[in-house]
Parts: structure tokens; C-alpha cells; sequence
């Protein structure tokens, strides 16, 4: 075993990578900020119990645990800042008016890597509406994302848009399953798996698989399929949120997955980006829980940059500028303000620093 080797799934960032993860968490922030959104910055562990059970429906997680000699208690490594978010709402900012408007970013770790992602610990960088998940919050949210993640440097976004209770929302009303069934019949729609469906017995809930697609279409198909209009609410919600998303991102729709939505309600939707394998961002409406037991609408979105590391810094030029022994500092100063990166000599020369240009005589100069 030698010190260099680190845990799987974890790494160092070195630069150009740290850097360009500095830049991607600054420019998506300040997109969000100038759009209302406060910063919060919740701890990176807490107690066990306060990170599950706050968001209804959320399912309890492998959690990546510390046993805390200071408190005796278990701590465990943050999954996912918005169920902390959540928590804040609930009990320090229970008392600010709603609708609220808060933004977060930082590291998560995940107990497990997955196939798509081999790494534990990823960057998290969202926002949260709080107090609101009517289809105006929504399409601000959706709409918000796609501008955090274009601020990152990703083009070609794809908002592929879910409706995370479907089954139940049917199955609790025109199409009734068994509670034993329902979990198969969500397992089969996630897997479009046609055949396992209609021999389930749910042969009714076939036109959902072909109700996913480029936007316009699937959301024709899925309101020939809502005879009776239970999802009317919903469809016409949709189509708030693919309006408002024209000319920023194309738009489909995929009414019955649910890979990665674990305490989404209503909404949920999937973030893609050009050149990404893989989903870059998830969000959706979902309800936080108060001590008192009254329960509160919410709505968000979550990106996991850091695929867009290498991308972005590969793109970043380095303009690096030498300066020599005995230069004038406020000089040096104010070409530093005009976005110059200055190198202050140590030795005579500008060794290993990869400096682009030098500072003679008061003068840039480009390389010789
Ligand atoms: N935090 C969720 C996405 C989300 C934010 N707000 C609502 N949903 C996730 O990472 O999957």
C-alpha cells in the first residue's frame, strides 16, 4: 500500500481540471443568484437520521457513515443537498415568506459509483423554489436550469421531461392495479418492456411506451391515451414548461421514467447536453415535510458538472505573463486587474511556470 493511492471512486483534481471546476461552480451561481436565489451552504455531514425522511416519498439510502466520537452518533457523507435544503425550509427558514428561493453547490458523496459514473464524490450545483410547484414554478425552474447549465459551457441541451407518479395517479384511478402489481407495472414501463406488461395483465398501460418521444408528438399521444382527462392538469402543465423552454433546449418527453427520481412527484426531468454520456442534471416537484406534519410543495434541480471538466479545460488559454526580478508591483497590479495571470520571477528565468509572454521594460512582450 503507498500513500499516493486514494479510496476507489475518489480522486484529486489537478490543474487545468480544479480550476476549470472553480469556473463551472462560479458561472452556474451567479446565473442562479441573478435570478433571486440565495445561497445556502449546509454542512458536508450530518447526523444520519436528519438526511432522510425530510422529503416525502424519499427512499432510505446507502449512506456513506462516520461514527463521530464527538457526539457518539452516527454522521453520514451528504447524498444529495437537497434533501438538506429541505431541511433548512423546514426549521431555519420555516419563517420566510414564500415563495423562497435558495441555491447551493458543492461536493456529494455517494456510497456506491455507478456504471456511468465510476466516481464517489461528484460536484452538486441547484436550486430550489420552495413553497410552489404549480407549472409557472416549474417552467421557472426548468428554464433555470437549462440557463445554469449553459452558463457551464454545455450546448445542445436536451430536457427530457417525466411524470414521476403516473402509475399511481392511473392506478389509483382509471386503470386500477394491486399495490402488489403497481411496483411490477413501473418496473416493466421503465424497461419499455412490452411484452412483460401485457402479460402481467396491464395490458392497459401499453400506449404509455409510445407516448415518449421529440415532445409535440408524445404529448398528443399521451392525451389520446387520457381519455377521461385525469391527466389534464398535468399535460397542460407540460406544455407551460416546453413553451417556455422554446429556443433554449429541445424538449421530449418520456411520461414513465423514473430511473433517478426517488422522491419526485408530479414533474420530473432528466438535463443532456452534447458531447455527455448520460444525464448531466435531474429535477422536479417534490413535497418537504415540517416537524409539525404539514406538508409543502417544492420544486428544483440538481447538475452534476463534472463531466464538463475536461471539456472545459481543454478549452481554457492560458495567458501567463513573467515577471522579472525588480518589476514594478503596481504595474504588475493593474495588468493583473486587465485579466493578465502574472508569474513573479524567483529565479532569472520563467522555468516550468509555462509563462506565454514576459514584462521588459514595462512592455508585454509576446514569447520570443
Ligand atoms: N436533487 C435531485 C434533483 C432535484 C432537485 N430538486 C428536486 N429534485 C437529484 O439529484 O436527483
Amino acid at each position: 500500500m503507498t500513500t499516493a493511492l486514494l479510496p476507489e471512486g475518489l480522486r484529486d483534481r489537478l490543474p487545468p481540471q480544479a480550476d476549470a471546476a472553480a469556473a463551472i461552480l462560479r458561472a452556474a451561481l451567479d446565473a442562479i443568484r441573478a435570478h433571486g436565489y440565495e445561497r445556502v451552504a449546509p454542512p458536508l455531514a450530518e447526523y444520519e437520521e436528519s438526511l432522510v425522511g425530510r422529503l416525502k416519498t424519499s427512499a432510505a439510502r446507502d449512506l456513506l457513515r462516520v461514527a463521530d466520537p464527538l457526539s457518539q452518533r452516527t454522521l453520514a457523507l451528504r447524498p444529495d443537498i437537497t434533501t438538506q435544503v429541505g431541511r433548512i425550509a423546514a426549521t431555519r427558514l420555516a419563517h420566510r415568506p414564500r415563495p423562497l428561493r435558495l441555491s447551493y453547490g458543492g461536493p456529494v458523496m455517494k456510497l456506491r459509483a455507478s456504471q456511468l459514473r465510476p466516481e464517489r464524490e461528484m460536484t452538486q450545483i441547484g436550486a430550489e423554489l420552495v413553497g410552489r410547484d404549480s407549472a409557472t414554478a416549474a417552467a421557472e425552474i426548468v428554464a433555470l436550469a437549462v440557463e445554469a447549465l449553459a452558463a457551464t459551457g454545455a450546448t445542445g441541451i436536451t430536457v427530457d421531461l417525466t411524470l414521476p407518479d403516473l402509475v399511481d395517479t392511473l392506478a389509483a384511478g382509471p386503470l386500477p392495479l394491486r399495490p402488489s402489481q403497481a411496483a411490477q407495472v413501473r418496473a416493466l414501463l421503465d424497461a419499455k418492456d412490452a411484452g412483460g406488461l401485457a402479460a402481467s395483465g396491464a395490458a392497459s398501460y401499453l400506449p404509455l411506451i409510445e407516448a415518449a418521444g421529440p415532445f409535440a408528438d408524445a404529448l398528443e399521444r399521451l392525451r389520446a391515451f387520457d381519455t377521461n382527462g385525469i391527466l389534464d392538469r398535468r399535460l397542460a402543465a407540460l406544455e407551460t414548461i416546453a413553451t417556455r423552454l422554446e429556443g433554449m433546449a429541445e424538449v421530449t418527453l418520456d411520461p414513465t421514467e423514473r430511473h433517478g427520481f426517488e422522491y419526485q412527484s408530479w414533474l420530473g426531468f432528466s438535463l443532456f447536453a452534447d458531447g455527455l454520456t448520460g444525464e448531466i442534471g435531474r429535477g422536479g416537484t417534490y413535497t418537504i415535510l415540517h416537524e409539525d406534519g404539514h406538508e409543502e410543495p417544492a420544486v428544483g434541480f440538481s447538475i452534476y458538472p463534472d463531466p464538463l471538466l475536461d471539456v472545459r479545460a481543454d478549452e481554457q488559454p492560458s495567458r501567463r505573463l513573467f515577471l522579472p526580478l525588480g518589476h514594478d508591483p503596481d504595474l504588475a497590479a493593474r495588468l493583473r486587474g486587465e485579466g493578465w495571470v502574472t508569474v513573479a520571477a524567483l529565479d532569472e528565468r520563467c522555468d516550468g511556470a509555462g509563462c506565454t509572454h514576459h514584462l521588459v521594460a514595462g512592455e508585454v512582450q509576446p514569447p520570443t
